[in-house]
């Protein structure tokens, strides 16, 4: 490949700017060594030669090394980051074959003018940087299909030293981008933003980042979230109630609460909740009402609109369940369980269009606790235990695409990863919600009104019918019903006597018309 004349000082250039920015780093850390070292040496060249560009070289050093320490964000926007993507672009071209052959994907293959076997590796096809990720595209050899580089993922990433890589294949699934991640901008923990009241969100809710360092907006449709004990729910389950806050404030969203382990959690801000469940019953009747609201609704929306828009007064309604289990799983009663399940079911399949959603969060994701998994549109992993617990929440296929729940290290609380309608996986971290926080937003974001879970009464047995009082009977009726009947067959109708707890239908008395009476007429 012809070089243009430039492009040599050019890389040289930027290999000088490389070693540069690490002695700007050491510099940076160590500025009083480096002081007294550029002082020393000026010392001994004092009178030998000429001091004074030791002292400038000194003072550039420490310039630069306080920039890099005190300014790291700046420095690395504008010094870090372009010389260290364009080592790792020139790394990734350098090493593309030797990368690609110990993953397995060359093929040997016969060459005429070779006379031979020869070893065919995949082409690089374009490597670039795009949106902070490098994105390499292969060129697959005959025979080859996007799942072998899926399959090889994990080798290619651990080459390349990036900490994710994503195998996303085109429309047709008959090529892929090799997209890598370096870094990680959601390594620190953040505190999730106070909403100001006229953040008003309904649609969607702002509750974190996206490891792209973008902000990380969770479409407010059911979704359920699973994640070993610590894994960070409840500050996912804050952060989005956090952001809802404004909107209920007014009105536009309402929130209904379970929390079955005695309201622990959600008791932090109950006054943002308008119905809250403490206990298996309460939680049951209140999904069995919700049902009722939520076909209420439907039938007022029949013919006039097939997607409710939240507005004061019918307001988008938000289920949110502290551990789903609790619900599905460890109900002792059945008849109860079968209940809270199917109520659920319901709100889950024909919510949507209402505006009625559901926010699970659940520790275990068997099967059986997430039997219900399909019906939830929106599907979010925090950190797992095991490989085939990601595949249980956010489908088969999740781990190939990219979703290392399992790999998640446990001290680093609320990231995850969510899968959304679409099916892509997106890396996030949520925003960590304070106590004081909790407090603060219990006042602020006051529903306005609280709706109490009151049980239905002891059931009446045998309850009376509502009945007509009696009229006052009539003397000559009295004497009818004295006249004793000789048997049962004297009835019209024969069951009339002997039907239990009935009163022998009235006899109608006969008219006398004097003919149809033998003896009379005798
Ligand atoms: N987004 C976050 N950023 C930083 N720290 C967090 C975050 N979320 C949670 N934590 C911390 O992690 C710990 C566990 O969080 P949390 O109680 O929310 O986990 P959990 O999954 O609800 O646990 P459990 O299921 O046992 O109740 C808490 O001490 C909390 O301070």
């Amino acid at each position: 490949m012809m070089r243009s004349l430039w492009w040599y000082p050019w890389r040289a250039l930027r290999e000088l700017g490389w070693w540069l920015m690490r002695l700007f780093r050491l510099v940076g850390r160590h500025p009083f060594r480096t002081l007294v070292l550029g002082l020393v040496v000026g010392w001994f060249a004092w009178g030998r030669d000429d001091w004074r560009p030791m002292i400038l070289v000194t003072i550039v050093l420490l310039g630069f090394g306080l920039w890099a320490r005190l300014a790291p964000a700046p420095f690395d926007r504008w010094v870090s980051m372009p010389l260290f993507r364009y080592r790792k672009k020139r790394f990734v071209r350098r090493s593309w074959g030797r990368v690609l052959t110990g993953s397995g994907l060359v093929q040997r293959e016969y060459a005429e003018q070779e006379k031979g076997r020869v070893t065919v590796v995949p082409s690089l096809r374009r490597l670039q940087w795009r949106q902070g990720r490098l994105i390499a595209v292969p060129g697959i050899l005959f025979g080859q299909t996007v799942e072998d580089y899926q399959a090889a993922a994990e080798k290619i990433r651990t080459a390349f030293n990036a900490r994710r890589l994503l195998v996303v294949p085109n429309a047709n699934d008959t090529a892929c981008e090799l997209v890598m991640l370096f870094g990680d901008a959601l390594a620190a923990p953040f505190q999730a933003p106070m909403p100001e009241l006229s953040s008003v969100q309904t649609d969607k809710v702002l509750v974190g980042r996206t490891e792209e360092d973008a902000p990380w907006s969770l479409p407010l449709i059911s979704t359920v979230l699973a994640g070993s004990s610590g894994s960070g729910k409840g500050s996912v389950m804050w952060a989005i109630v956090l952001a809802l806050g404004p909107a209920v404030r007014i009105g536009l969203v309402e929130l209904l609460g379970i929390d079955l382990k005695g309201g622990v959690e959600m008791k932090m801000a109950p006054k943002l909740f308008t119905r809250l469940a403490t206990t298996a019953e309460e939680a049951v009747q209140l999904l069995e009402e919700t049902v009722i609201s939520m076909q209420r609704r439907l039938d007022e929306m029949g013919g006039v609109t097939r997607l409710h828009e939240p507005k004061v007064g019918a307001p988008a309604v938000v289920v949110v369940i502290d551990e789903l289990a609790a619900l599905t799983s460890y109900i002792t009663d059945r008849d109860l369980k079968k209940r809270g399940e199917a109520a659920l079911a319901l709100i889950l399949t024909m919510g949507r269009a209402p505006g009625f959603h559901v926010l699970a969060f659940v520790q275990d994701p068997r099967k059986e606790v997430l039997g219900m998994r399909q019906h939830f549109k929106q599907l979010f992993g925090l950190r797992l235990a095991e490989k085939e617990e990601v595949a249980m929440v956010l489908g088969e296929g999740a781990v190939a695409r990219g979703a290392a729940c399992h790999k998640i290290p446990p001290g680093k609380p609320g990231t995850g990863y969510v899968r959304g309608e679409n099916g892509m996986i997106t890396r996030v971290r949520a925003g960590f919600v304070t106590d004081a926080m909790l407090r603060q937003a219990n006042e602020l974001f006051r529903a306005p009104r609280q709706i109490p879970i009151i049980p239905p009464g002891p059931e009446v047995e045998n309850p009376k019918p509502n009945r007509r009082p009696r009229k006052p009977r009539r003397k000559a009726d009295e004497d009818q019903d004295e006249t004793p009947l000789k048997n049962p067959g004297d009835c019209e109708n024969p069951d009339d006597g002997e039907h239990p707890g009935r009163k022998p239908r009235r006899r109608r008395r006969p008219r006398n018309t004097g003919q149809d009476n033998p003896e009379e007429s005798s």
